[in-house]
């Protein structure tokens, strides 16, 4: 199988290499495509690779039929519709430390330019102009630097900082005074930290809740003559607001990396000599193009194999020791559930999914949205994957519980998945069996030892003499032969079942066939 990838910003040679060794992955680079181009390719393409130029709109992610995942190479995925990629089961894999380092030296460099006003005597000395007096600057050392998002940037800006011997104040909603005091800075309330500081730097996500952070009421609450970085997204400043207090003389002076609409042209904030500016190059050293790169690479590659994602953006990340433990039980999940939905034919309202003994130990919330994968593939195909799988069955009504036992029935390890239906409760059980791989063990109340693949048929029976050799010899009639034979029955005489493993899928004539036989209840094909 070759795997196709559609790289549609410009990405580091050098970082791609990942995808360029693999014998499986065929590379398109088409950079600078039209909304209406990359409509066109995208049905092609298994894997999309992007930073913050390409717009991953729905309607670029609903085109997209072969899509399983795009990789953002760099940190912010405000340019991808992440809703549209969870309904559709695209993972979104980002590469969220590879640029960290350059973002926060380029903010240093913003911030020093901003103070000794680099940039405007630059260029009036471009334009024959050796004006001294003009661009007489201000030092950093002694100076409050005012930090919104203490993130991964916001804390290397922070330790740079503190090496220019700025006092650092910082306000993030998961900073606390204690975290802080480690850190060697001060903490503040948003409010605070505007009305302490002499320069201050954002470096949030830009979210719902950060759209237009500084804004008028914000700009009010800082002191005069502050001066203003943003190298993290346009939009957290609000520009017209900015510009006003640069106008009124309450903003001396602001770097920007990014603006609220990207690229610009004659954007009215540049008009000022006030406002230095650069073109969204906070990323953009050799360094951190060829970090975000191969991380992404890697896990594109990873998930198109199968594999679980090292940073996936829109389902929860699953640390390596923990998925070491929980990958050996990932294909007994999906087959549970695949096994429960070809049981029958009813609407489906609950499922519980109970782990016992080993599983009891570990995170199993990966295995929960693997077995709701099982179940819900039936009838909704291979567009079900674990990213969507709890958003679809929430869709469908139902409802998923997850629940760690004690009850191991002896077994070490126990997945049990049940669920609910008007007609009633059906129930599979399987165990990981040390060096045998999955079985399944129950079937309702029966127990079972069946390897849980190829064709299978579920008969529902009476335990009466011949009714084993009827099926037997129907089969044998129809030319289908059985590989193995498992029986179980509550009491001698009562009800039982036999569940087969055939070398073929049964035609629904030999179901029929079967059902009719003398003392045969029900018989199901169960095809995993
Ligand atoms: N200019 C560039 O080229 C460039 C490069 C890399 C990253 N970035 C951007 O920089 C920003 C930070 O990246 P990061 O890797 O440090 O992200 P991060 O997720 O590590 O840190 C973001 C921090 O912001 C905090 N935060 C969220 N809401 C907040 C609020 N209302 N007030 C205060 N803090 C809040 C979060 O708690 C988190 O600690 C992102 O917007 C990213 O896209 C820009
Ligand atoms: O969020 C990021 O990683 C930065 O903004 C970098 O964006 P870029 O990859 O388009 O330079």
């Amino acid at each position: 199988m070759t795997y196709k990838v559609l790289i549609s910003d410009p990405l580091s040679e050098d970082g791609i290499f990942p995808l360029r060794e693999a014998g499986d992955v065929e590379i398109v680079l088409e950079t600078d495509l039209s909304k209406e181009l990359l409509l066109e390719r995208i049905p092609d393409f298994d894997a999309l690779l992007v930073r913050s130029q390409t717009q991953v709109t729905r309607e670029v992610i609903e085109q997209a039929a072969n899509l399983k995942v795009i990789g953002r190479a760099g940190v912010g995925v405000d340019n991808i519709d992440l809703e549209a990629a969870t309904e559709n089961g695209v993972i979104v894999v980002n590469a969220p430390d590879g640029n960290t380092n350059s973002a926060a030296e380029h903010t240093m460099a913003m911030l020093t330019s901003l103070a000794r006003k680099i940039p405007q005597a630059f260029y009036a000395l471009k334009q024959n102009r050796w004006d001294r007096k003009k661009y007489v600057g201000v030092e950093l050392k002694g100076k409050t630097l005012g930090i919104i998002g203490l993130g991964r940037i916001g804390a290397e800006v922070a330790a740079r900082a503190k090496g220019q011997r700025m006092n650092v104040i910082a306000y993030d909603p998961f900073l606390t005074e204690e975290k802080a005091e480690n850190m060697g800075i001060g903490y503040g309330t948003f409010a605070e930290v505007l009305q302490a500081a002499d320069f201050i730097t954002v470096h949030t996500p830009l979210l719902k809740e950060t759209k237009h952070i500084i804004n008028k009421e914000a700009f009010a609450m800082m002191k005069d003559g502050v001066q203003i970085v943003n190298c993290a997204r346009g939009g957290i400043i609000d520009e017209d607001a900015l510009y006003n207090a640069i106008v009124e003389k309450k903003v001396a002076g602001a770097a920007l990396d990014v603006f609220e609409q990207e690229p610009i042209h004659h954007h009215k904030l540049l008009e000022l000599p006030e406002v230095i500016a650069t073109p969204h190059l906070g990323a953009s050293t050799i360094e951190a193009q060829k970090n975000v790169a191969i991380d992404v690479s890697h896990d594109v590659i990873t998930i198109l194999r199968g594999g679980l994602a090292q940073s996936p953006v829109n389902i929860p990340s699953v640390p390596q020791e923990v998925m070491k433990k929980i990958e050996p039980y990932f294909y007994l999940s999906e087959k549970l559930g695949a096994f429960l939905a070809r049981l029958g034919n009813e609407v489906v309202e609950e499922i519980w999914i109970y782990y016992a003994g080993d599983l009891a130990e570990i995170e199993v919330t990966p295995l929960t949205r693997n077995t709701v994968k099982g179940l819900l593939k039936r009838h909704l195909g291979d567009h079900v994957n674990t990213v969507n799988a709890a958003f679809l069955a929430e869709k469908k009504g139902i409802t998923i519980h997850e629940q760690k036992t004690s009850s191991t029935k002896g077994f070490t390890n126990l997945l049990t998945v049940e669920t609910k239906s008007k007609s009633g409760k059906r129930k599979v059980a399987g165990t990981l069996l040390n060096g045998l791989g999955a079985r399944i063990v129950k079937v309702d109340h029966y127990s079972m030892d069946v390897v849980p693949e190829g064709h299978m048929v579920l008969i529902h029976h009476k335990d009466q003499p011949g009714a084993i050799g009827r099926v037997g010899s129907l089969l044998a009639k129809n030319d289908v032969n059985i590989a193995t034979m498992q029986v179980g029955r509550t009491e001698i005489g009562g009800d039982a079942i036999m569940m087969l493993v055939i070398d073929k899928q049964l035609e629904q004539h030999e179901l029929d066939q079967l059902q009719e036989l003398t003392d045969i209840y029900h018989a199901t094909a169960v095809d995993l």
